[in-house]
């Protein structure tokens, strides 16, 4: 398999804390790759140096061979990062349907981008449909986005991210919120979605993690103290004291 993410000696500290303690992890094309760790761990640090939000103090990040490092967010997103993000990106008074056709217009640019009103193109709200079957939201496509609950909005959010073709998917507790039925039927959808885009989860849900990850790294104090398949991380017994037996 090839890398899709390498990521180096990423190191960033605030204050006297080393949020991300030179972090070193490859993420290979097409593998859902699972990063946990406990509360503080600097799970979401690393993630918000991946998608432009923090300036890592050293190291580099290279997207398909390219140093990304000093990319603005939205030149990563351009190039084929999407971030789910954990704070909503929804607009509530819109339906279903339109929230995702905005997203399609927006990753197809300038051909219909300000001419013409997304909600009203046919091959933007045939798109949209598609990435809505594919989360299992079809049948709500015409109830205003309000009207969703929690977990519905979790998937309309993972849609919008499929929405803009990125090869990299960059999730970041999708099951934050959901009740155990949604959680279940997002572990479906992310199970069929592996493969078909390299996925990078963050996740606190250890049942979720073990069902679907390829590989899992564990940070703990910022560091990656293990990298493995979920059954040699499951054995390992600095993993097991750092962080799993902690659940015991
Ligand atoms: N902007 C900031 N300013 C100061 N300290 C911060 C900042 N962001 C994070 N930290 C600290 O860096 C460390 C890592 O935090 P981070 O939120 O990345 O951990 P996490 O693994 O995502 O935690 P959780 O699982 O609770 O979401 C923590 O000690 C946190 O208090």
């Amino acid at each position: 398999m090839a890398a899709l993410l390498e990521i180096e000696g990423l190191s960033k500290n605030y204050g006297g804390i080393k949020a991300s303690d030179n972090v070193n992890l490859v993420i290979e094309q097409g593998e859902l790759h699972a990063v946990i760790g406990p509360n503080g761990a600097g799970k979401t640090t690393l993630v918000a140096q991946l998608s432009g939000l923090e300036r890592p103090d050293a190291g580099h990040v290279r997207f398909r061979g390219r140093d990304i490092t000093r990319m603005p967010p939205w030149r990563r997103a351009h190039a084929g990062i999407a971030r789910s993000f954990q704070i909503t990106s929804l607009i509530m008074e819109m339906s279903v349907i339109d929230n995702i056709a905005l997203a399609v217009q927006a990753r197809q640019g300038h051909s219909f981008r300000f001419l013409r009103d997304a909600r009203r193109i046919p091959e933007l709200r045939e798109a949209a449909m598609g990435y809505l079957a594919q989360v299992g939201l079809a049948d709500r496509a015409e109830a205003e986005t309000a009207a969703l609950s929690h977990g519905e909005h979790r998937l309309m959010e993972i849609a919008i991210a499929l929405a803009s073709e990125a090869p990299l998917l960059l999730l970041d507790e999708p099951m934050a919120g959901l009740g155990p039925e949604e959680s279940a039927q997002l572990v479906e959808f992310l199970k069929g979605l592996k493969g078909k885009r390299t996925i990078l989860l963050i996740e606190h849900d250890m049942d979720a993690v073990f069902a679907l990850a390829d590989r899992i790294s564990v940070l703990v104090y910022g560091h990656v103290i293990a990298t493995g398949t979920p059954a040699e991380i499951r054995a390992n017994d600095h993993v097991r004291h750092a962080y799993l037996g902690e659940e015991d």
